[in-house]
């Protein structure tokens, strides 16, 4: 019998598969994504990372495990590590901005929404695709690119492509299952829906990064 994961990783496959037929991701693997769409990208990433962690770091409060408790606590931590990478990079590139585009906005107030005022399962659920996504489409990528000797891009790559980051993802998606076993068929359609939308989500900020998405207004 399939687990919650396998089984809601099996009925969003289709917005999976839009992702990496994406030409922000086709052209991130061949190297070719312009540089304004990868800053663009780059930047709106660190406001999003911003409010990530405070999101994780509410995940984790509410857990009622110790363990689950420590495992988003240190991947809320381990964030505040990659936004500084991400500023000393940068610190020589063009105008940073502040202000989140519309899709940034929606997705992180969602997320602060499903961990601030619903439950614990439904915001694990919401917080999922997150990991999920960017692990799938690391490996995506290293198993198609042919050349990981001068893309410009490797080293964003290699940080969801590899082993570490897989053995994170592998806790937080056995972290959502434990929470599903005893979970009523309505909490569990509530998660359904939440990782759904989350990964929708996820297609829509690589999206609005390549359209280097402005307000309306
Ligand atoms: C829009 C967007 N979605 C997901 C990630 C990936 N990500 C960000 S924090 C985190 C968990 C701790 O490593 C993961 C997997 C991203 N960077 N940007």
């Amino acid at each position: 019998m399939s687990n919650w994961y396998e089984k809601i990783n099996l009925k969003t496959a289709h917005i999976l598969e839009q992702i990496k037929a994406h030409r922000f991701i086709q052209e991130l693997m061949a190297g070719t994504l312009p540089k304004d769409i990868f800053y663009f990208y780059i930047n709106q990433d660190a406001i999003y990372l911003s409010e990530y962690k405070k999101v994780l770091a509410q995940i984790g409060i509410k857990c009622y495990d110790e363990n689950d408790t420590q495992f988003f606590l240190n991947a809320a931590t381990g964030i505040i590590n990659v936004e500084n990478a991400l500023h000393q990079n940068f610190l020589n590139q063009e105008i940073i901005k502040n202000e989140a585009s519309i899709t940034c906005e929606l997705y992180i107030s969602y997320l602060s929404r499903m961990a601030h005022t619903k439950s614990l399962e439904e915001g694990l659920a919401a917080v999922l695709p997150c990991f999920t996504i960017y692990q799938q489409i690391g490996d995506y990528i290293l198993a198609n690119q042919t050349n990981k000797n001068n893309n410009p891009y490797q080293d964003w790559i290699n940080t969801y492509g590899g082993e570490a980051f897989a053995n994170s993802v592998k806790s937080a998606i056995e972290i959502t299952n434990k929470h599903t076993i005893k979970a009523s068929h309505e909490s569990i359609n509530n998660m359904n829906k939440a990782f759904e939308k989350a990964s929708k989500l996820e297609w829509m900020f690589w999206d609005s990064a390549y359209n280097k998405e402005s307000w309306k207004i």
